[in-house]
């Protein structure tokens, strides 16, 4: 298991204070590299887990029509400038053979893979693409609402502007009726 490097972070983070031109040493930043360290050892810890482990937890139940659960809140850091993209994730599918996982697993899977440097789209590919190799559903469709910090507190600064990607696979791809069911529950 990759372990975080509690150390490096603190120098790392000194370094940048004292490159901004503050002093490490004044009261309220003594502790921050240490704080900062503690920080990034829980906002990628995802780094040291596989999203597919949550959907061994599987149950066997006929149901071969849609599961949704949406508005799955989550919080991840982007890879560019690693400062937060948050948002809410929808996850649907239909299950074949079956096999459906908890629905809290959705949500854990959801955790994992945005507990990293990531982008957005990686997130959303990364969710589907784990569901379809570990339950061999009939199709998944996965949407991810985020809003990016670095295009809203900096940069193009553009506050309130949102970010919507999708992934679909299996007869989501191909079902028009099958993707606007999705829809339209998202919606309702
Ligand atoms: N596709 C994608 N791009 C992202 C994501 N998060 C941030 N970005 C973009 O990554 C790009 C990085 O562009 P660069 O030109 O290398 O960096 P920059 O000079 O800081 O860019 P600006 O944000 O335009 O100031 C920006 O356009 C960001 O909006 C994401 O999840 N997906
Ligand atoms: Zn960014």
């Amino acid at each position: 298991m990759n372990e975080v490097n509690h150390d490096k972070i603190k120098k790392a983070v000194t370094m940048i204070l004292e490159a901004i031109g503050e002093d490490p040493s004044r009261e309220g930043l003594q502790d921050t590299p240490k704080r900062v360290a503690k920080m990034y050892a829980e906002v990628f810890e995802g780094l040291n887990q596989d999203p597919k482990e949550h959907f061994a937890t599987v149950f066997g139940e006929d149901h071969e029509e849609l599961v949704l659960v949406k508005d799955i809140p989550f919080y991840s850091m982007c890879e560019h400038h690693l400062v937060p993209f948050f948002g809410v994730a929808h996850i649907g599918y239909i299950p074949s053979g079956g096999k459906v996982t908890g629905l809290s697993k959705l949500a854990r899977a959801v955790e994992a893979v945005c507990r990293r440097p990531q982008l957005q789209e990686r997130i959303t590919s990364t969710v589907a693409d784990s569901i379809v190799e570990t339950l061999d559903p009939q199709g998944v469709m996965v949407i991810v609402e985020a809003e990016h910090m670095c295009m809203t507190m900096r940069g193009v600064k553009k506050p309130g502007s949102k970010t919507m990607t999708s992934a679909v696979r299996g007869v989501f791809a191909e079902d028009q009726a099958a993707r606007a069911e999705v829809l339209s529950l998202i919606r309702g």
